[in-house]
């Protein structure tokens, strides 16, 4: 199977070298330009059922049959002798179409003239501009197509603007109406993950936490109806998360409020590092979100699968893939394969009965639903389970009842791309020309695009103040561990008291850093445990600077970081404990295991 996956960037055209004959340049005149053109000519679709196409499907039902047989791997050849027959192959089509009756070229001359506009458009809009059929192997075509597609929905400078806009609006009514708060994007807008239509996730954050109040809340969406910021609100506060949910009517971008949580800004922020830290995810996230939005399978409240789900489950498929892992493939090169290979995956082989997925520190791994032991039972056994990257406990995906729906999408999309691989892969060139893989599979039906992916020419301001957030909160924790007498101060005081801080701060991380670098730093083990971000609530949950005086503890005690502290069997013991199910007494945050401390100290110093 994994034969299809291309380890080199060459990206040989066999029909360039195809010699065009004179006669006929006015029939190939358009093709060739197609090629090389870099103007906006727009690739004629070219509609014509020739007795070899006939053959091709026949050819291509038998294959079908093949499939149902479970013999369903398609390895797409690149021998060189299988290149040379089919080149000859092709030399033989392309002149048994030169032959065609002057009639018939020149229907198609006009056809493709006449058709420029609106053939490619309105099916795939993202190949208007480019012609994927010349690419040799056919799963480059795909995936070639999924970068265009990726970048014919990205957003464009006004769309950045817009977004950015609403939210600066939505902030400055917060502010207005209640000074202690603050209002934070979380989400795909924070992510760079959102697809045109996605909604934009806020959270109010006040000094006092008290905004969950339903009495706040409805302060608020009296506040933003008045100020004409919200058309078709609701407002929902009888949920475990209360939301006001409303549409802003200048940009008519949909948006959610929730109140009084972080756990959103702390994903975002990690989604970030995994976007930086895994090439393609951003393509496949975008490409399976909008499969599943074409098949409205993605909204949770009908059983969907949503963003954040998305995100996880392309994220643990990328880390955990073998041919990732062992460095064998370049992923941006093979695309197509990986989201051929998803969809078998989550479609055909996923054993949704039994295992669940995890992502700890990074780290993606299946796990024995039977090992999660706080799982919450659900509706039926064939049910997806992910635990959240920031709360072991929780299982993101528990409001996608609709697993089969999804699973069978999945699997249709897995046969779908095949068998129009198969197809177009014996297909000729005139054949080839203005299909599409990718369309079999997403559609696109919103406003007509300018292909501008312009997210490097306009900051966004979503991810700035979200990036801003963690730097500030990271100083807070380090002032509270360091000076305890902060604790109730707003951040603009803290700012205004850390400049003899800032020295007696710098000292110790100074020595802390030294530390550090005594020991290697291996990579952390899959482990579903204890994460990360889990041990940093401990942390800051703990009244850190009253521990130190009472217990006459130095902060390197405290974390466990000095240097006679070997990894204890307790820490082996916490390790195999499923992780949140104890909320330990703030003396036990020692037995956390020591690669967890350095990941947590390493993390400090970057945000410094
Ligand atoms: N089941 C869940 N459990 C915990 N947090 C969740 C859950 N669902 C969503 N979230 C939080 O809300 C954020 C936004 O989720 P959402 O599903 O809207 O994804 P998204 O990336 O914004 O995608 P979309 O563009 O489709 O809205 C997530 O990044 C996550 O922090
Ligand atoms: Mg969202």
């Amino acid at each position: 199977m994994l034969e299809v996956f291309n380890d080199n960037r060459s990206h040989f055209n066999k029909y360039e070298s195809l010699a065009i004959d004179v006669e006929d340049d006015d029939t190939f005149g358009n093709l060739v330009l197609m090629e090389n053109d870099k103007s906006d000519v727009d690739i004629p679709v070219i509609e014509e059922v020739t007795s070899s196409e006939d053959e091709q499907r026949a050819e291509s039902s038998k294959r079908n049959n093949s499939l149902e047989d479970n013999q369903d791997f398609i390895a797409f050849s690149d021998s060189s002798e299988d290149e040379t027959e089919q080149i000859k192959e092709d030399d033989d089509e392309r002149s048994s179409f030169l032959l065609t009756d002057e009639h018939e070229v020149s229907k198609l001359t006009s056809q493709q003239s006449l058709n420029t506009e609106s053939t490619c458009n309105v099916e795939y809009p993202w190949i208007r501009n480019h012609c994927h059929s010349k690419q040799r192997r056919i799963a480059d075509w795909l995936t070639s197509e999924i970068k265009d597609f990726v970048h014919y929905i990205s957003p464009s400078k006004n769309e950045i603007k817009c977004r950015n806009r609403t939210i600066d609006k939505l902030r400055r009514a917060v502010k207005e109406l209640w000074s202690d708060a603050d209002l934070h994007v979380f989400g795909s807008f924070a992510t760079d993950l959102y697809l045109p239509g996605s909604d934009i996730d806020c959270v109010v954050n006040s000094r006092n936490r008290d905004k969950e109040d339903r009495n706040y809340i409805y302060e608020l969406a009296r506040h933003l109806k008045n100020k004409g910021l919200a058309i078709r609100m609701e407002v929902i506060v009888k949920t475990r998360v209360p939301i006001i949910k409303f549409i802003e009517p200048q940009s008519q971008l949909h948006i959610d409020v929730s109140f009084e949580r972080t756990n959103g800004l702390e994903a975002a922020k990690l989604i970030r590092e995994w976007l930086r830290d895994s090439p393609g995810l951003r393509e496949l996230v975008l490409i399976i979100k909008q499969f599943l939005h074409s098949r409205r399978l993605n909204n949770v409240h009908t059983g969907g699968l949503g963003g954040f789900t998305v995100i996880c489950l392309v994220y643990s498929f990328l880390n955990m893939h073998p041919r990732i892992k062992s460095n064998d493939i370049d992923v941006l090169d093979n695309l197509g394969v990986l989201l051929i290979d998803f969809f078998e995956l989550y479609g055909k082989k996923f054993g949704y009965d039994d295992v669940a997925i995890s992502i700890s520190d990074g780290y993606a791994s299946y796990i024995p639903k039977s090992c999660w032991r706080t799982l919450e039972p659900s509706r039926s056994k064939f049910s997806l389970a992910i635990q959240d990257p920031g709360d072991p406990n929780n299982n993101i995906s528990r409001g996608s009842f609709n697993m089969k729906d999804i699973k069978k999408a999945f699997a249709g999309a897995f046969e779908l791309l095949v068998n129009k691989c198969w197809e177009l892969n014996s297909a000729t060139f005139k054949d080839r020309v203005g299909k599409s893989i990718l369309g079999n599979v997403i559609k696109y039906r919103g406003q007509k695009r300018d292909f501008n992916d312009e997210r490097d020419l306009v900051q966004n301001k979503a991810i700035i103040e979200n990036e801003r957030y963690h730097k500030r909160r990271t100083r807070i924790v380090q002032e509270d561990l360091f000076i305890n007498d902060t604790e109730d101060l707003p951040v603009e005081e803290i700012y205004k008291l850390d400049e003899p801080a800032k020295k007696k701060q710098k000292a110790k991380k100074d020595k802390r850093e030294g530390e550090i670098k005594k020991s290697a730093i291996p990579s952390p083990p899959p482990d579903f445990g204890v994460s990360r971000s889990k041990l940093k609530r401990k942390v800051k949950k703990t009244d850190q600077g009253s521990l130190l005086h009472q217990n006459n503890l130095s902060i390197d005690d405290l974390m466990g970081l000095s240097e006679n502290d070997q990894e204890s069997d307790q820490d082996q013991k916490g390790r195999d404990t499923p992780s949140g199910q104890d909320e330990k007494s703030p003396l036990e945050t020692k037995t956390v295991d020591a690669q967890t401390r350095r990941d947590y100290w390493l993390s400090k110093g970057q945000a410094l």
